[in-house]
């Protein structure tokens, strides 16, 4: 695959709530290897869209292609087992648990494969929990979060659970990460930092990233790319800078977006 191709491809997708279609035949792609920013005004579809990609919902109609998978419909675990993994708005880490235990938990592995390794290859698991270890240690280091190893997640301030959130999700080694508003309701610093750790992964890991984000000037420094959703499809996709100069995107913005939207399919 070239640094072009892409490694999402969703196609047509339509879900409705009763009378209410918050995703209406949207289609869109994000480049293997980009940073990769979806944008647009409340109520545009952005949460439905990542739901269904994660497989948390189920399209009503079109199509979504994972690194070559079909994966419309599938459960959020066979999604995520692919190598597509995405974190939440609201911090879920696992609060009675250590944050090394969290990223202990965090590794998609088969629950029967390590069960029959522990049964009948104790040293074959023991060195696989040793190398899950060292791992997680070189993971809570890059963040900052070594000191804070032996802490309940529970009582780590809003910006270290983000932190966290965001450790855990690389430690499930992901092709590709969605970040559902990473940047939400956390200071300065720390989306300096955030910015710094997303930029970091994707060239030392090579994962791409999808983040749904309002800050628009973050959307500006981080991303390489930008859909644009309004009224429940993509109304248009471009670099942030093309797209501040783009008489739709903007209506969007004031309106809702709504007859722009149709307009443009
Ligand atoms: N479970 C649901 N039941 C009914 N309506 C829903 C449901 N989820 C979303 N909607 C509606 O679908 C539309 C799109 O919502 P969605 O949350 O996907 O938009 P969004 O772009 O993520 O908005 P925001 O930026 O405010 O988070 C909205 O009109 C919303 O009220």
């Amino acid at each position: 695959m070239s640094t072009t191709d892409p490694i999402l491809v969703v196609d047509g997708v339509v879900r409705a709530f009763g009378g209410v279609h918050a995703v209406d035949g949207c289609s869109f792609t994000v480049a293997d290897g980009s940073i990769t920013g979806l944008i647009g005004p409340n109520g545009a579809g952005k949460s439905t869209m990542v739901n269904l990609i994660a497989g948390a919902l189920r399209p009503d109609a079109g199509t979504i292609n994972f690194d070559g998978h079909d994966i419309t419909g599938l459960a959020p675990h066979k999604v995520a087992e692919l190598g597509l993994i995405r974190t939440f708005q609201i911090s879920r880490e696992y609060p009675a648990m250590t944050v090394m235990e969290n990223l202990m938990v965090s590794p998609l592995r088969q629950v029967g494969e390590g069960l029959m390794t522990a049964l009948f290859a104790p040293r074959r698991y023991r060195q696989q929990e040793l190398e899950l270890v060292a791992r997680a240690r070189g993971i809570l280091a890059a963040f900052g979060l070594e000191h804070m190893r032996d802490e309940y997640a529970g009582s780590l301030s809003g910006g270290q659970k983000r932190l966290l959130e965001l450790a855990r999700a690389v430690m499930a080694e992901p092709k590709m990460l969605i970040l559902d508003e990473p940047m939400a309701g956390i200071n300065p610093a720390l989306v300096d930092r955030i910015c710094e750790h997303i930029n970091e992964i994707r060239s030392s890991l090579g994962v791409t990233f999808l983040i749904v984000e309002h800050n628009l000037d973050v959307v500006e420094r981080i991303t390489d790319h930008v859909v644009v959703m309004a009224a429940g499809c993509a109304l248009a996709t471009g670099t942030m800078a093309e797209l501040r100069e783009n008489e739709a995107v903007v209506n969007a913005y004031l309106t809702g977006g709504a007859s722009d939207a149709r307009a443009a399919r």
